[in-house]
């Protein structure tokens, strides 16, 4: 079953959450054969969990400190958004990394922190325009993936996002091929890097996922769903993809 993620980023105030209830209605009314997951700001993931309740709407955290609690002005832990209502949690999204210089082991100490607040992960890892033109795309990724996963992931629930940096939010994809190459190769490193824990965690592809080339992305070997930016704000585009997978 795929795993459709969307990611609000830092859009949506109060009126947002009516998206977040128009998407439980709909599949509500008509069921889908894959998990969903929305990532809303900090702020309103309280909110949010009480409009989509116990329904198929699985809601998550954009980013957690590697601190449970203490002295962190402006900064949520992983506890609290369990205790919020989220139960996945979206860690070193290249956003994080470029714009707060989080570097692999700040990511793998945050994995830490959310699986001891019981929430699944969602590791984002990808590759800069110049990493890819310079041909080292596959071998930074899967050196992404090796160094930004800790022990503790062997037998806990968790995914992985490979979002190249130049399609995010650009309208530019990979092609189908690209995308193939990369998802193999971090498959391989999983495995290398967790044993036969690698296996399981599905491969989400980020970056410029759209209604109208979800379907044939999310066909591709390895592409065990989407972590959804844009298209994700408006409740009729996500169920576009959510349906496509
Ligand atoms: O960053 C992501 C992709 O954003 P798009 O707007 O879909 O390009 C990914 O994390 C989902 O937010």
């Amino acid at each position: 079953m795929k795993l459709i993620v969307g990611n609000w980023k830092m859009n949506g105030l109060t009126p947002a959450l009516e998206e977040a209830g128009a998407l439980r209605q709909a599949l509500e009314a008509d069921p889908v054969n894959a998990r969903v997951g929305l990532c809303p700001p900090a702020t309103l993931i309280a909110q949010m969990a009480w409009k989509l309740g116990a329904g198929p709407v699985e809601l998550g955290g954009q980013d957690c400190h590697d601190k449970d609690s203490g002295a962190f002005t402006g900064s949520v832990s992983a506890p609290m958004l369990a205790d919020a209502g989220a139960r996945l949690v979206i860690l070193g999204h290249s956003e994080r990394r470029e714009g707060f210089g989080e570097t692999d082991a700040d990511v793998a100490a945050k994995v830490e922190a959310a699986l001891r607040a019981g929430l699944e992960p969602i590791v984002c890892v990808g590759e800069s325009l110049e990493t890819r033109e310079a041909g080292q795309a596959v071998a930074f990724v899967t050196a992404q993936v090796r160094a930004s996963l800790p022990d503790a992931l062997k037998d806990r629930p968790f995914a992985l996002a490979y979002e190249p940096i130049w399609a995010i939010g650009t309208g530019l994809t990979p092609t189908l091929d690209q995308i193939a190459e990369v998802h193999a190769a971090i498959r391989d490193a999983l495995v290398e890097r967790l044993g036969e824990g690698g296996r399981r965690p599905p491969i989400l592809y980020g970056g410029s996922m759209k209604p109208d080339n979800a379907a044939e992305i999310l066909a591709v070997p390895e592409v065990g769903g989407g972590l959804v930016g844009g298209a994700s704000l408006k409740a009729d585009d996500f169920i576009r993809i959510i349906r496509a997978a």
